[in-house]
């Protein structure tokens, strides 16, 4: 350039006539011109979206809330109620899913209508809602590229922006999304299962059990029902005397009993959930089994169901019956060990109470036992009146002679009252045709072999 330049002013003619031939060029000046005016625009235009980024953050305030926040659900579905809200984007909820416990199928219906099997929620996209005469831009993202490895579901973030002097909104809208949520919850139990080290949902919450649907021996639900309750009411008791806030259940017997009906029961009437816990899953380690058993979520109890069939004695069954990790004294340790959380309850159920380990099952990690047997003669009595609405003494009298001198099993009675529904007398001839099962009795817990022991 230099080079260039130099060469002209040598030759006074050269500069001249370059000058006067830039200078007569109407389209050069205008594209001088027109650079110029684009330089201008550019630095106006940075000027502005800096001035709009300073704005903004003098002005809006942000909250995000991630799908992996277990408030998301709660508010995504909360935001589908808000009527003033502007969306363009909408997305399809099926019914099934873990996300439509806000809208459960309605049961009148007959034939399920559109909107029972299906809701409509914010799309990924930006939506506006008014909340409170407070207007709210809300951003619901989803990752292209990550995602939950244990739902394959793609992680999404919720971003709620709004002018910075109503940041108080934000809580309240968490607030209400969480009360939305409990409302949407209040008659139904949760059943948590298992990822990885945390606990989801599975499957969309259920309707609560009725205690009174469970038939047992009198004395077994009340006892445990009760003992429940007062764990649950003294805290500060245990607190006080630094014993451990924790209390464990043994539920025994055979198949069919209603272990795991009167454990579903139970929460439910507790307005509690349930974590279900399978020992022999595969992939099971100690150190999953430890952090699973010091997260529960608030409000639950956990169910280690057929408890037996992870170890038998000490020793882990053969290969084919035992899959994970989890050795025995991880276990032990998850259960009672000194990094075991407080304020939880535990309920073990086996059909094989005779193979349980005694450390598994002593005081603090066992604090009840108690048997769940086949059908006795007071259970056919309560199950008979539960299912024909009426009381026939001598009728449920010979339907329990046959079906207790059988051993059936409380699941076997019921579905025997099942397929004769309008029938009781059908009920009595089927009876008849039940198979004779071997006895069953409580298991030497205590020398009385009584059904409940400490
Ligand atoms: N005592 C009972 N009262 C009412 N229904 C019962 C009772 N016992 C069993 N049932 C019915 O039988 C079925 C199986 O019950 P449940 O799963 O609770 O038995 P379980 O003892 O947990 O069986 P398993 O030991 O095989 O797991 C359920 O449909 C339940 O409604």
């Amino acid at each position: 350039m230099n080079q260039l330049a130099s060469s002209a002013t040598n030759h006074p003619d050269t500069a001249n006539g370059l000058q006067s031939i830039l200078s007569g060029n109407s389209f050069f000046s205008a594209g001088i011109g027109l650079m110029g005016f684009g330089a201008g625009l550019a630095i106006l235009r940075r000027g502005v979206m800096s001035g709009a980024g300073l704005i903004k953050r003098r002005m809006l305030v942000s909250l995000e809330i991630p799908s992996k926040e277990k408030s998301y659900n709660a508010f995504l579905h909360w935001m589908g109620t808000v009527p003033k809200r502007y969306s363009n984007q909408l997305a399809v909820e099926a019914r099934g899913s873990a996300k439509s416990i806000f809208h459960p199928p309605t049961r009148s219906s007959k034939q399920p209508t559109p909107s029972s099997l299906f809701q409509l929620v914010p799309g990924p996209g930006k939506h506006i809602i008014k909340y409170k005469k407070c207007w709210i831009q809300v951003e619901r993202q989803r990752s292209s590229r990550l995602q939950d490895l244990t739902t394959g579901t793609p992680w999404e973030t919720i971003t709620l922006t709004t002018l910075s002097r109503d940041r108080e909104i934000f809580s309240d809208m968490l607030l209400e999304a969480q009360k939305f949520m409990h409302t949407a919850q209040k008659n139904k139990t949760t059943i948590y299962t298992a990822w990885a080290t945390d606990w989801k949902p599975f499957g969309s919450p259920r309707s609560k059990r009725l205690l009174s649907s469970v038939v047992l021996e009198k004395d077994v639900k009340d006892l445990i029902t009760e003992d429940v309750r007062d764990f649950l009411g003294n805290y500060q008791w245990y607190a006080d005397r630094g014993i451990p806030y924790r209390r464990g259940y043994l539920l025994y017997g055979p198949p069919g009993s209603g272990k795991t009906s009167f454990l579903y029961a139970l929460a439910g009437e507790l307005d509690y959930d349930i974590c279900v816990l399978n020992l022999a899953e595969r992939g099971l380690s100690d150190d999953r089994l430890n952090h699973l058993l010091s997260n529960v979520p608030p409000k639950s109890v956990v169910l280690l169901e057929d408890v037996d069939s992870a170890f038998q004695g000490r020793d882990r069954s053969g290969e084919v019956g035992f899959r994970a990790n989890v050795t025995f004294s991880g276990l032990l340790n998850a259960v009672d060990g000194v990094t075991s959380a407080d304020e939880r309850i535990i309920f073990m159920t086996t059909n094989h109470p005779d193979i349980l380990d005694p450390a598994l099952i002593r005081p603090g990690r066992v604090d009840i036992k108690a048997y769940l047997g086949n059908a006795t003669p007071q259970q056919v009595h309560d199950m008979f009146r539960r299912f024909y609405g009426k009381d026939d003494p001598k009728l449920s009298s010979e339907i329990s002679e046959v079906v207790c001198g059988k051993n059936t099993s409380m699941a076997s009675l019921q579905g025997l009252f099942v397929m004769n529904k309008t029938s009781p007398e059908a009920a009595l001839e089927l009876a008849k045709e039940l198979p004779q099962l071997p006895k069953s009795t409580p298991f030497a817990f205590n020398s009385q072999k009584k059904p409940l022991s400490v």
